[in-house]
């Protein structure tokens, strides 16, 4: 149900909030409900490098492919046992609040996802400090040119980010591809956003934003809440596919920034849809994607199968 108003406006819940109260909206590990914060996130890396492990050792991959000049512009691309020209390809950017996490620890989906024909993408971008927000939407925007420039002949390239990841994948929908002098294959274009923050502006007062320094201005900027709702009508192409993700166990502040990006969306005549899943939490709703039998591996397979 669409509602007028959006985040970023005066009347947002966060600007209300106290800043411990903030701080805990936006600490995704204290709201997990199977164990403590601290295992939740140990649990995270474990798992990701488990599955990254996997993922190496079978040895259909190309690791620390540029896509850049930067010694960060790297990312790994994994293979499907059968190769034909036209594979369709899945793009993943990690979370860590765009300052940890990293691609050789973030191949959760790469198994499954293979052994069903689709080659993936983990991509590196520079965290902070030593990145900011502009240069890593510059350096994903570049990866997903140069996976087009690689395979010119793709059945699609889609694009998944989790948390701070599906920041990065949303601002995508703001991309100058012209620039770049691609045309990516994203007419089958979907977009598979995980419990995402697209309204950075309550983020820069939280601890997380220390290392971002992060201005309003760049904050707005960075924002794809903020295009949406105020920025001239950017056209939505019709052949792109949306799917906004969140955790049942996700804070409220991240159901709100998933719900209202949606709804923004959708005043803007994009094709996305909504999809609370039950019973997982903001790394539950991620890891899962190492088991072919989740429900969203399952949604994924089917999105990007489904002929446009
Ligand atoms: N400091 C955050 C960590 C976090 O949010 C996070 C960690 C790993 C992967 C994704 C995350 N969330 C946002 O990017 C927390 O306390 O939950």
């Amino acid at each position: 149900m669409d509602v007028p108003g959006g985040g970023g406006g005066r009347g947002a819940p966060w600007r209300k909030m106290s800043k411990e109260e903030l701080e805990n909206q936006y600490s995704p590990s204290r709201w997990v409900v199977r164990r403590g914060a601290e295992e939740a996130m140990r649990t995270y890396s474990q798992i990701g490098d488990e599955a990254t492990k996997k993922a190496r050792a079978t040895g259909r991959s190309l690791l620390d492919m540029p896509y850049g000049d930067g010694e960060g512009e790297k990312m790994d691309i994994y293979f499907p046992e059968e190769v034909s020209e036209a594979l369709p390809f899945l793009v993943f950017f990690h979370g860590g609040y765009w300052q940890s996490g990293s691609k050789d620890t973030s191949a959760f989906m790469v198994s499954p996802l293979t052994a069903q024909g689709v080659a993936v993408v983990i991509v590196a971008y520079d965290i902070a400090p030593k990145g900011t927000l502009d240069k890593m939407v510059d350096q994903v925007t570049r990866s997903v040119a140069s996976v087009q420039k690689r395979y010119p002949g793709n059945r699609g390239i889609h694009l998944c980010g989790h948390s701070a990841g599906a920041h990065l994948a949303a601002m995508m929908l703001l991309a100058n591809w012209t620039k770049l002098g691609v045309t990516p294959n994203l007419k089958g274009f979907r977009l598979f956003l995980v419990s995402g923050i697209y309204d950075l502006e309550p983020v820069m007062h939280t601890s997380e934003n220390a290392p971002l320094l992060v201005t309003l201005e760049d904050a707005r900027r960075n924002s794809p809440q903020w295009h949406l709702e105020m920025a001239p009508a950017q056209p939505a192409d019709p052949g792109c596919r949306i799917l906004v993700i969140v955790g049942q166990h996700d804070s409220p502040e991240f159901h709100r920034q998933s719900r209202e990006f949606y709804q923004a969306l959708r005043r803007r005549s994009w094709e996305a849809s909504f999809e609370e899943l039950r019973d997982v939490d903001h790394f539950e709703v991620l890891w899962n994607l190492t088991q072919k039998d989740y429900v969203l591996t399952q949604i994924i397979l089917k999105t990007i199968f489904q002929e446009s």
